[in-house]
């Protein structure tokens, strides 16, 4: 099986501008084999990837001569990325699907106006509570700022494996879960943005082996620029779920969230107040840190559900970062409890809405 070494050995011979070998010139971001399988992404400036475009194919080729190598995937990323055009005033921007995902029923954005409000521990949940009531369930961890869900689901430092060219997401407590953190090393940068790494997350959607689900829930990266509204328009999303804190900042965040997944004409299933309150562990006392009730006041505002509020607890910080959610370990539990309600009444919106017509599925 070719290793991390060959793959780079073969990529000094490949040069890049002025002539130096493209990994001298610094163009290779990472570099990951899983199997027969090799993805190597080259960032650069955008305003060059005419250039890196030629160059992936040449990458890709010298890939190919390694022993063991049976397909190489090239992602191109960017440091700074261009805006995608804005579609003419009053329209919506076209929806281009991207995957092959034809066999899966609902897949579900958990989005949030900005970082560190709860995203993917609620995403994580949310996927347990919807497996917990009978669900065949997946996770996509598309959070490319910051992939949560290898934590989250206790399957840090595993790779997927790659069955008839295609990875075969991992599992944990019954979801099946891939992750961008499964395919980049920790220690590589993360330049993972702009509209070529949504190529690349297109390109990942289709090559994972889902198999049949009722429900795919995708973990968004948080905020709402240009690579959020893409994936928006690219993935052809059942609906979305937006996570927010109560505090205003966070609400104002979250009214853009709301506001993007309009534009792209899907469907809101509700908004969710996380850390909404504090119960002490001592007393039982509750404390209102984060002035609660602001989300749910602001989907009322909005004319969207407001699914639920989630309280601020040690529990729930914990066994998120131990990789043992409590949804999984505790399903008696009052959190479990709290995320099933979110779960049911995500489920009840999605069958009860009419299905989105299922996507053109564009391969390659
Ligand atoms: N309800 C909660 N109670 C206590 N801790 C929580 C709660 N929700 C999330 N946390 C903790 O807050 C931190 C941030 O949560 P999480 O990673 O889910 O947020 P995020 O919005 O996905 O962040 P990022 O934008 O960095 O991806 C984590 O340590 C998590 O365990």
């Amino acid at each position: 099986m070719a290793d991390e070494a060959a793959i780079l050995k073969a990529l000094e011979s490949v040069s890049g501008p002025g002539g130096k070998s493209i990994v001298a010139a610094g163009l290779v971001s990472g570099i990951n084999v899983s199997g027969g399988k090799v993805f190597v992404s080259l960032s650069g400036d955008p305003a060059r990837a005419k250039e890196l475009e030629v160059l992936a194919v040449a990458v890709e080729g010298a890939v190919k001569t390694v022993p063991g190598v049976e397909a190489a995937i090239v992602t191109l990323t960017a440091e700074k990325a261009p805006a995608p055009a804005a579609p003419p005033p009053g329209q919506a921007p076209q929806r281009k699907p991207i995957a092959a995902i034809e066999k899966i029923k609902y897949i579900v954005a958990v989005s949030s106006g900005k970082g560190g409000v709860g995203k993917s521990t609620t995403s994580a949940n949310l996927a347990l509570g919807l497996s917990a009531l009978g669900w065949r369930v997946g996770l996509l961890d598309a959070d490319i700022f910051g992939p949560s869900a290898p934590r989250l689901f206790g399957l840090g430092g595993q790779k997927p494996e790659v069955v008839d060219n295609r990875l075969v997401p991992l599992e944990a407590y019954g979801v099946k879960v891939m992750s961008i953190g499964f395919l980049v090393d920790e220690d590589v940068p993360m330049i993972w943005r702009g509209p070529m790494v949504v190529q690349a997350l297109g390109q990942l959607l289709g090559e994972v082996a889902w198999g049949e689900l009722d429900a795919l829930v995708v973990d968004m990266p948080p905020g709402t620029g240009d690579v959020q509204l893409t994936m928006a328009q690219q993935v052809p999303l059942a609906g979305a779920v937006v996570v927010s804190t109560p505090q205003d900042l966070a609400l104002i965040d979250a009214r853009r969230g709301v506001a993007m997944f309009q534009r792209v004409e899907t469907p809101i299933l509700g908004v969710v107040e996380n850390m909404s309150y504090f119960l002490c562990p001592h007393c039982g006392g509750r404390t209102d840190i984060f002035s609660h009730g602001g989300a749910r006041q602001d989907a009322e505002a909005l004319g969207v559900p407001f699914l639920g509020e989630v309280p601020l607890d040690l529990a729930i910080r914990e066994t998120s970062d131990a990789g043992t959610p409590v949804v999984a370990t505790d399903p008696k539990g009052k959190y479990a409890a709290v995320y099933i309600d979110l779960a049911e009444k995500v489920k009840t919106a999605l069958e009860t809405r009419t299905r989105r017509a299922p996507p053109k599925i564009v391969v390659g």
